[in-house]
């Protein structure tokens, strides 16, 4: 931590010595969690105040997230969002999927009447779930996560990967659990509410499968690399968070969505 200290006071960027400390056999998101703790102050668990979202004080037009830097495109206080480029490079997308594909089964979400798992007709997607760090790509993936949006890693589920065909879509919901259900408190003792969802694209897609806002009226269209972030810090519709997958009207889209909970995640 020391040396790592002084490296940054001399002025070496944050990335030089991320690569330093990869190069050196650190696990990336070890020398990740090494930078970040002497670089950003990392939220706690005994700060409940504190939420996952960029940096975006001075206006920053790139954020370094310690391999790469990623555009921010757009940003709004309500709902708290954000859309990023050059999250991901096309090679990391790809590989994404072609990991994820033996593994794709009906999606399910999370009923939360009962914490079980069910199909659910909403969501006419496939997909799969990654265990964090699974492969080299979800944990460089989610280290960037992490930096970029000030969020332990601890703290994130497993990368979701979702693949829609034309047609396929996800009507309005939030990504909150409803605390008024009754397989909430289940859910909520794996590392209590979700405060954030990053949703990443994968690829490009011909038309439709917008990631769209119905209360602001907003599309996010897709674009291989890039990434919107949403973030709830209570589990409420004034948030406005609810939001939508179109459905596809020409190719396929591909996502890759973290959903981030106030606490570790176990
Ligand atoms: O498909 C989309 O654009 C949205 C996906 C989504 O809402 C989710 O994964 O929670
Ligand atoms: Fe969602």
């Amino acid at each position: 931590m020391h040396w790592l200290q002084a490296q940054l006071a001399a002025g070496h960027a944050p990335s030089t010595l991320q690569h330093s400390l990869v190069k050196a056999g650190w696990a990336p998101h070890i020398a990740q969690a090494a930078i970040l703790a002497c670089t950003q102050p990392m939220p706690t668990s005994v700060d409940h105040s504190a939420q996952p979202g960029p940096d975006l004080q001075h206006s920053p037009n790139e954020i370094d997230v310690g391999d790469r830097r990623v555009s921010v495109l757009l940003s709004l206080q309500t709902p708290r969002m954000a859309l990023f480029a050059n999250l991901l490079s096309d090679a990391e997308c790809d590989q994404l999927i072609a990991d994820a594909r033996p593994a794709l089964a009906r999606s399910k979400t999370v009923a939360t009447n009962s914490s079980a798992e069910a199909i659910n007709p909403d969501r006419t997607s496939h997909g799969m779930f990654y265990t964090r760090g699974q492969t080299p790509v979800v944990e460089r993936l989610e280290a960037r996560i992490a930096q970029l949006l000030r969020w332990p890693v601890e703290n994130g589920e497993g990368l979701q990967v979702l693949n829609y065909h034309p047609g396929a879509q996800y009507k309005p919901h939030h990504d909150y659990f409803n605390p008024h259900e009754g397989g909430t408190d289940a859910l909520l003792r794996r590392g209590g509410q979700r405060v954030g969802t990053l949703v990443i694209y994968l690829n490009d897609v011909p038309a439709g499968g917008c990631t769209f806002f119905p209360e602001t009226q907003l599309r996010i269209h897709p674009r291989k690399g890039h990434a919107v972030f949403f973030g709830y810090p209570r589990p409420d519709v004034s948030t406005l968070t609810l939001h939508a997958g179109d459905p596809v009207i020409a190719g396929e889209k591909w996502i890759a969505t973290k959903w981030l909970r106030a606490r570790e995640f176990r």
